[in-house]
């Protein structure tokens, strides 16, 4: 399998390059240049597999020449069990209503849906590390759920430092916590005074220009921008839809969105051959892709914090890759656009025809605060089922933009309600408990760095860390 860039204007690479690489020299994000196809029958012979073994089946074609099949079985055999998640099903579907579902993606280590990939990309990155004998560092950006899972997933690699930014005071205390209590001399919280774009920025800067580490280490990324998280993401799709009945029949999915890495992966899904039938992106008031697919205006407004924290994104990496797509995969055409987003103060359009095909693969909907609590109690009310606010959104969309109600609904619940305390609280529910591991959060020692949103300060701290022995 090879990779290009979205930007049409960086070497072709292989997985091993690609896991360790984050953006592609022009700027770009790498993809697949192949994507594997699958006949509705080869899809339905899978249905009696286990997660793990459907997780092979889906990842390895993506990382053969580079990951050899049996040390690919091993690491996701040492991720997917019920010693790491915390259920037998590992991916769980929780049934809401008639035809409608909840995937329970929060059994992980961290209680969010980013561990599927991350627990995965640790285990990737020891193997090619220790082959190549390579150090690295990494560097991230969180809006609160990425930034633990990847210390967790990460924080036994021998040949990283890991430096995660995330935006001081706008994640919740248990995500805070849960990043900056995780003890290795090798894990570094940083708290920036600015907020996740800020954070995602500096992160992408300074992939852009790695002189900082002297050309003594290699950045890589944590992020969805990294192709190795979208493809253990694909995963959960085929698995959900084969627990109700797919491939023979097809299933829409809601998805709550921010980075666009979690949808971007149900599109892959829907390409390698699944039969869904409908993705519905369902945003907060952070909504510029709503607004893109509503009004076809591209236009980033400042951010505002939510009781929905990850998702207080106001630019959407992973969108690149389906534009990719839809500008028929024309990198030079696509850098142009990309350009153009860059300036923030500019809205910008899509053409007709391009906006048509996002229309045709994607609804849409924006869900504001009030709305997202109301949803909690609804379903609460409705079931006994606590949500958590993120997949609340996920869940009010689903019902406003389904299309067909005899086709399974499937919100992706990508978060446990417990990380989210204001949400809770604002709906007036009882909190629910930390589980086992995680019981003494509230009473662990924090260790994190508050800095500027500054890219010399944040660099000069990662060279400091790095480079202290
Ligand atoms: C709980 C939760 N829900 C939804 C999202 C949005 O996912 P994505 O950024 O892949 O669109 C995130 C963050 O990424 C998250 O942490
Ligand atoms: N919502 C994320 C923000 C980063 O998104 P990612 O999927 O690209 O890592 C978070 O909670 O940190």
């Amino acid at each position: 399998m090879k990779y290009i860039s979205t930007r049409g204007n960086a070497p072709e690479l292989a997985f091993d390059d690609v896991l360790l690489t984050g953006l592609a020299a022009d700027g770009g994000l790498y993809v697949p240049k192949e994507v594997p196809q699958y006949s509705l029958e080869e899809i339905e012979s899978w249905r009696d597999l286990s997660y793990t073994e459907l997780a092979h089946k889906v990842i390895y074609p993506f990382v053969e020449g580079c990951v050899d099949s049996d040390a690919l079985k091993g690491m996701l055999e040492a991720v997917y069990n019920n010693d790491n998640f915390g259920h037998k099903a590992i991916a769980p579907v929780q049934q809401i209503d008639h035809n409608e579902y909840v995937l329970e993606l929060f059994h992980g280590p961290t209680l969010a849906f980013k561990d599927f990939a991350l627990q995965l990309l640790g285990r990737l990155l020891d193997y090619v590390l220790e082959k190549r004998q390579e150090k690295v560092v990494i560097m991230g950006a969180t809006s609160g759920d990425t930034g633990s899972a990847a210390i967790e997933g990460t924080k036994a690699c021998k040949n990283v430092d890991i430096f995660i930014l995330h935006p001081n005071g706008k994640v919740s205390e248990v995500q805070r916590r849960q990043m900056t209590t995780v003890t290795g001399d090798n894990i570094f919280n940083i708290a920036i005074e600015g907020n996740f774009d800020q954070a995602q920025d500096m992160v992408k800067a300074s992939f852009g220009d790695q002189s900082f580490l002297r050309g003594e280490r290699k950045l890589v990324a944590v992020n969805s921008i990294n192709w190795a998280r979208i493809m253990a993401q694909i995963v959960y799709y085929f698995y959900s839809s084969l627990n109700l009945g797919g491939p023979l029949r097809p299933m829409a999915y809601s998805v709550p969105t921010g980075n666009f890495g979690d949808i971007f992966a149900g599109y892959m899904a829907k390409k390698m051959g699944l039969p869904i039938e409908q993705l519905i992106i369902a945003t907060n008031e952070n909504d510029v892709l709503h607004r893109l697919m509503a009004n076809n205006l591209y236009k980033v407004e400042s951010l505002k914090h939510t009781i929905t924290p990850s998702m207080d994104i106001a630019v959407s990496s992973n969108f690149e890759r389906l534009l990719f797509d839809l500008y028929d995969r024309d990198g030079l055409a696509l850098a142009d656009l990309m350009n153009k987003m860059a300036d923030r103060s500019q809205p910008v359009e899509l053409s007709e025809e391009n906006l048509g095909k996002a229309r045709d693969l994607f609804d849409s909907y924006a869900v504001d605060q009030d709305t997202t609590v109301a949803t909690m109690k609804e379903v609460f009310a409705e079931t006994g089922y606590l949500l958590d606010p993120h997949t609340a959104i996920g869940v009010k969309a689903a019902r406003v933009c389904r299309r067909n109600p005899r086709i399974p609904m499937i919100t992706l619940g990508t978060a446990h309600p417990v990380k989210f305390e204001d949400a809770v609280n604002r709906g007036g529910f009882d909190m629910p408990k930390l589980p086992h591991h995680l019981a003494d959060l509230m009473e662990r020692e924090e260790r994190l760095a508050i800095l500027p949103a500054d890219l010399k300060t944040v660099q000069d701290f990662i060279a400091k860390n790095t480079f202290k022995d």
